[in-house]
């Protein structure tokens, strides 16, 4: 009998090692006890769920500069002007990318947008070490991401508990039928759909609806990633989406404060008219 193979790591797997050198490296210049004590000067954390679970689409809109599936996106040589215009678009939420190697991005961008905006903001990264939530919360976040095919067993309820007591709002990303049970039965309230298979880096649009109905009604659900305009905001919202999130299409708009409003405030049942 041969052995059995050994799976190939994923383009996640490559991502979540670069960023544990990363990591490990600013570990060595800020100990988690000198974080901890950091956080006492940091006012607690915005509550983003009213505003989601109010009326109409709700936009999480990113602050993305390059990807492993698309390159170089936009520039951005200043995400607090950019964050300026999502907030006076109506964005609920700020997301900003903080993964160094493949999305060009950074805390300091985190610590920038906050510094320009009220608006609740997510830290958007691979997040795997409680450091890293600290991390979060220390730059001004108010939201984490959790990808829960990063997170292996009972590692994803570990940093969840952790995110929370943090007062951190966590946004928990599936792909599959799985990955959505596993946040269903860990209380997840925000769950967000990426439609970016992590394998192949292709959107199948299609996604959120196959899972949305998986689902309690009494959760919010986020569509991700692929969003270009209204007409895929109003699709998902029909599907029970109560948010989107997206990157690609603002930072390539010319206007980014009109798109975000535009993508705001849509109704279900409002394509059937
Ligand atoms: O964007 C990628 O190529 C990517 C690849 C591997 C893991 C994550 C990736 N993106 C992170 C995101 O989830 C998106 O930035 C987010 O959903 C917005 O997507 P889009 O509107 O398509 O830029």
């Amino acid at each position: 009998m041969s052995a059995p193979q050994a799976s190939r790591p994923t383009v996640l797997d490559g991502i979540v090692a670069g960023v544990l050198e990363d990591l490990a490296a600013r570990q060595t210049r800020l100990s988690e006890s000198d974080l901890r004590a950091a956080l006492a000067d940091v006012p607690p954390a915005r509550d983003p769920m009213p505003h989601f679970r109010g009326p109409g689409s709700s936009v999480i809109a990113e602050v993305k500069r390059k990807s492993p599936s698309k390159g170089d996106l936009a520039d951005i040589p200043d995400p607090a002007a950019l964050a300026k215009e999502y907030a006076a678009g109506g964005a609920a939420a700020i997301s900003v990318l903080t993964e160094q190697r493949r999305f060009n991005g950074s805390l300091d961008d985190l610590r920038a947008v906050r510094a320009a905006v009220d608006t609740p903001l997510l830290r958007k990264d691979f997040i795997v070490t409680e450091y890293q939530l600290l991390e979060a919360r220390a730059a001004g976040a108010d939201l984490a991401l959790l990808i829960v095919a990063s997170l292996p067993g009972d590692e994803l309820r570990r940093l969840h508990d952790s995110a929370r007591e943090l007062g951190l709002t966590v946004l928990v990303e599936v792909h599959d039928e799985a990955e959505t049970e596993r946040a269903v039965d860990l209380g997840a309230e925000l769950i967000g759909v990426n439609a970016r298979n992590l394998k192949t880096l292709a959107v199948d649009a299609d996604t959120f609806g196959r899972l949305a109905p998986l689902v309690p009604a009494d959760r919010v659900l986020v569509a991700e990633s692929g969003i270009t305009g209204p007409t895929d905001v109003q699709r998902f919202v029909d599907q029970g989406a109560r948010a989107v999130l997206v990157g690609e299409a603002l930072v390539k708009h010319g206007a980014p404060r009109d798109a975000v409003a535009a993508m705001t405030g849509l109704k279900a049942g409002k394509a059937e008219m």
